[in-house]
């Protein structure tokens, strides 16, 4: 069953619901953080929800009560929960692909019956996962060899986009509690820097190559996975590629001409998105280096997170109240990007993951009824503190425009040295704690009149050490970072992004922005290109550099 495309979508700055969320904007705007705080001690209390171990607090949002009832009648008003449930029930709302939009099916519970379009889907899934899992013991409990007798030391991932950077995510995540198991590398860049680096580093004889690749047409993927085969064929001959390569892919056809066996290739599906794919065989590098167990508790916690997103009621609702949330600083506020700040080493690469996940699913110009978009959906950003307090937070300060943070802060340490976990809370505490309370010119005049300053050189020095404050942020915290949290706390944002779009009526699922781009690479490589009519002046003049 697809949903109609035609079916008007009013913008959401035009509806009655989001109108009185104005009007009371207006009449509360000028209520500052910390008066808020000042006349309700106890709103750190009621601006908070947790679900599957994970705490969101958002009372560092400029909200009250009223703002929160305002905003979860929006929710009702976009019809969150009729679209939830096509969402959960495999109707095809990737409308432009007529597709259904299925990842929630890659990380149920085995025997849950899970549809995409009216077909059961659950099966397949689980035949998957456990012929992944199948396949990894073998490489971890060296049982697998390579062409000539010896065991898998390093997997490497060729893939790019979602079938990179999902796995590289959770790699990083979780290879610290993992214990032994191949060492995993990811190439993605078509710059040969990065393939020639790790082809550097590893022996062809004890090297497994994981191809990722949903079509398995992407260019910078196939000129890597071609380039990785060459070097293998050189050093051990042909044969050996049966033992070297495996692939992760929809398109089997396109993986038996690339040379690799069917019983080498893990399948997946249309209905699931590239950025939404590391629940599947796209995990696959993943579960080689965390191995099958720790990669199934990644699963039951993603699980869980949907269960509450189907189940709780919205103003408990993480993803539902981080999309509100969201909305409101950007639609209400003017917040033009969003900031994350995973405050664990072992994130680095989260926000990486998700600015595929929110721009390519959010970052459109249409509705989904092909009319304009009323407000361009915010940039999403950031990069582990502490480091990021080192470089952007300046900004984030003291700069003129507000871009709220999501601190994202797992309390306890999986490493042996407490002290310095204490100073990574205190410092993502401090943190948001700056950004709300500010300091005004008169606690600057004070400081510096103690420090023994006055004069001109005074006056001339307070506007630079004010900070504006008042700046929102949600805290959210893990018990630990371990698989099944890191679960949970990728599907929230996955579920975020959903809300996301449904509040401003967009189709997430479809990314044909990435497609312009891709088609001028083609032409810019044909022998002719210099004689294209479609190519402009400047474009034109560079094609010398192509050789
Ligand atoms: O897995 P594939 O088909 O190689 O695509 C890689 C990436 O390219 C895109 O299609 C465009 O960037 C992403 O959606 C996808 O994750």
């Amino acid at each position: 069953m697809s949903i109609s495309a035609g079916a008007a979508v009013i913008p959401l700055e035009r509806t009655d619901a989001w109108s009185a969320v104005l009007s009371h904007a207006r009449a509360t705007g000028s209520d500052s953080l910390n008066a808020l705080f000042a006349a309700d001690e106890t709103r750190a209390q009621s601006l908070c929800a947790t679900a599957c171990g994970l705490t969101l607090d958002f009372s560092k949002q400029r909200i009250d009560a009223r703002t929160l009832e305002l905003l979860l009648a929006v929710a009702e008003a976009r019809d969150l929960k009729t679209w939830r449930t096509r969402l959960m029930a495999g109707e095809a709302i990737n409308h432009t692909e007529g597709r259904a939009v299925m990842h929630v099916a890659l990380r149920a519970p085995r025997g849950l019956p899970m549809f995409a379009d009216g077909k059961r889907i659950d099966g397949d899934v689980h035949d998957v996962l456990d012929r992944m899992a199948a396949f990894s013991e073998r490489v971890r409990d060296w049982s697998w060899r390579g062409a000539r007798g010896d065991t898998i030391t390093d997997v490497v991932n060729i893939g790019i986009g979602g079938s990179d950077l999902g796995p590289r995510m959770v790699c990083e995540a979780l290879t610290a509690i993992a214990g032994k198991g191949p060492r995993a590398h990811f190439v993605a860049n078509v710059d040969g820097a990065q393939l020639a680096a790790v082809l550097e580093s590893v022996d062809p004889a004890r090297t497994l190559f994981v191809v990722t690749s949903k079509t398995f047409t992407t260019q910078e993927t196939m000129a890597n996975a071609n380039a990785a085969r060459r070097w293998l064929v050189d050093a051990l001959g042909a044969p050996a590629v049966a033992k070297h390569f495996v692939a992760v892919s929809t398109n089997l056809d396109a993986v038996t001409a690339f040379g690799i066996e069917p019983t080498n290739a893990f399948g997946f599906w249309d209905w699931v998105g590239g950025r939404y794919s590391v629940w599947s065989a796209v995990g696959l590098s993943a579960m080689l280096r965390v191995g099958p167990a720790m990669f199934r508790e990644l699963l039951a916690g993603a699980h869980a997170m949907d269960r509450h997103f189907v189940e709780a009621p919205f103003a408990q609702n993480l993803p539902v109240l981080l999309g509100l949330l969201a909305v409101w600083n950007q639609s209400a506020l003017g917040c033009s990007t969003q900031v994350i700040a995973p405050y664990a080493q072992r994130l680095v690469f989260f926000a990486d993951w998700l600015q595929q996940l929110e721009m390519e699913s959010n970052g459109k110009y249409v509705m989904r009824d092909g009319t304009p978009v009323t407000r361009s959906t915010p940039a999403l950003w950031g990069d582990v503190g502490t480091n990021s307090q080192h470089a952007f937070f300046q900004m984030l300060h003291q700069g003129p425009e507000v871009h709220p943070v999501d601190f994202i802060l797992p309390v306890k340490a999986d490493h042996a040295l407490p002290e310095q976990q204490r100073l990574l809370i205190a410092n993502a505490l401090a943190q948001a704690a700056a950004l709300m309370r500010g300091k005004t010119a008169d606690e600057v005049r004070a400081e510096l009149v103690a420090k023994g300053m006055k004069g001109e050189a005074l006056e001339q020095a307070i506007p630079h050490r004010v900070f504006p404050g008042n700046r929102p942020s949600n805290l959210i915290l893990l018990p630990r970072l371990d698989a099944f949290h890191l679960g949970a706390l990728m599907a929230m944002y996955e579920q975020r992004t959903f809300v996301l779009s449904v509040l401003w009526g967009i189709n997430a699922y479809d990314q044909w922005g990435v497609e312009l781009g891709k088609q001028l690479a083609t032409r810019l490589l044909q022998p002719d290109a210099k004689h294209d009519p479609g190519l402009d002046g400047s474009t034109r003049s560079h094609l010398g550099l192509l050789g």
